[in-house]
């Protein structure tokens, strides 16, 4: 069984303060991970760090720079902040080992994304949990542009065939008007009137841009909040069940 999990950047930074980590949320969501008995792999997103800098300098998924700078200030900063969580994740006893998809990934000039898993899957292979992370990538004709960890995600479960994908946010689901959980979403236009953006700086479309990358995906993927991760790994479905291609939970 092999599980592909995003750690959202609202879960594990301070979202409104630049590069500030939430020790406490990271710390819960590694003893999670460590509570797993599958093959995991680990996303996890922008939060303080990564946004931060994409915002500085006009960075988005479409909008690209050419200025080396940008790229090197917004890779260090999600560099940082995967140095922290490989190494909360290492002191809770997981194999963590850092996956880097500046190295690894680009876009064509349509703005797909490419990116190889095979490393992934060798390092699953050999008891390894990689830890990738939102960054920035070379973008054919655009320079480079941010890719969401949700985007990873979507790549890395088709990559490694993963069985379960869970998303933890920030929310314990995607909510509709009434501030309650939506259990399932099987079509965009069916939730579009409630997605909203995020309640931080983030350049990769919050909620709204979540559930459209997610609904590309054939495994059901589910939208949750930290409260609920570990109940994730034990094989549960908790929050927003995101039904894009595939009708089995
Ligand atoms: N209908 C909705 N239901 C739930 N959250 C919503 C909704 N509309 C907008 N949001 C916002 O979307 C946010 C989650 O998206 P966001 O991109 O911030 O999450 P994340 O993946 O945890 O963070 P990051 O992008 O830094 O990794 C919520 O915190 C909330 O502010
Ligand atoms: C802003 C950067 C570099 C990463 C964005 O990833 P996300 O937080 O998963 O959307």
């Amino acid at each position: 069984m092999t599980v592909v999990v995003k750690l959202g950047g609202s879960v594990v930074t301070e979202k409104d303060e630049p590069e500030t980590l939430d020790e406490a949320a990271i710390e819960r969501a590694a003893r999670a991970v460590a509570s797993a008995d599958e093959e995991v792999v680990v996303v996890h997103g922008g939060g303080s760090f990564g946004h931060h800098y994409a915002t500085r300098h006009g960075v988005s998924r479409t909008d690209g720079t050419a200025d080396a700078l940008a790229v090197r200030e917004i890779h260090g900063a999600m560099k940082r902040l995967n140095d922290a969580m490989v190494e909360a994740l290492a002191d809770a006893g997981v194999t963590a080992v850092p996956v880097h998809p500046l190295s690894a990934g680009a876009r064509d000039g349509e703005g797909q994304l490419d990116l190889p898993t095979g490393q992934v899957r060798t390092m699953l292979g050999e008891g390894f949990v990689p830890v990738l992370h939102g960054d920035v990538v070379a973008h054919v004709g655009a320079g480079a542009t941010i890719v969401s960890g949700d985007e990873l995600v979507v790549a890395l479960a088709t990559g490694v065939d993963a069985d379960r994908v869970g998303l933890c946010s920030a929310v314990p689901g995607v909510l509709d008007a009434d501030d309650d959980v939506i259990d399932r979403i099987d079509a965009f236009e069916d939730v579009a009137a409630v997605l909203g953006g995020s309640d931080a700086a983030d350049v990769t479309g919050g909620m709204a841009a979540k559930v459209r990358t997610l609904l590309d995906l054939d495994t059901p993927a589910s939208i949750f909040a930290l409260a609920d991760l570990r109940s994730f790994f034990e094989g549960e479905r908790p929050g927003t069940l995101v039904a894009g291609g595939d009708d089995e939970s």
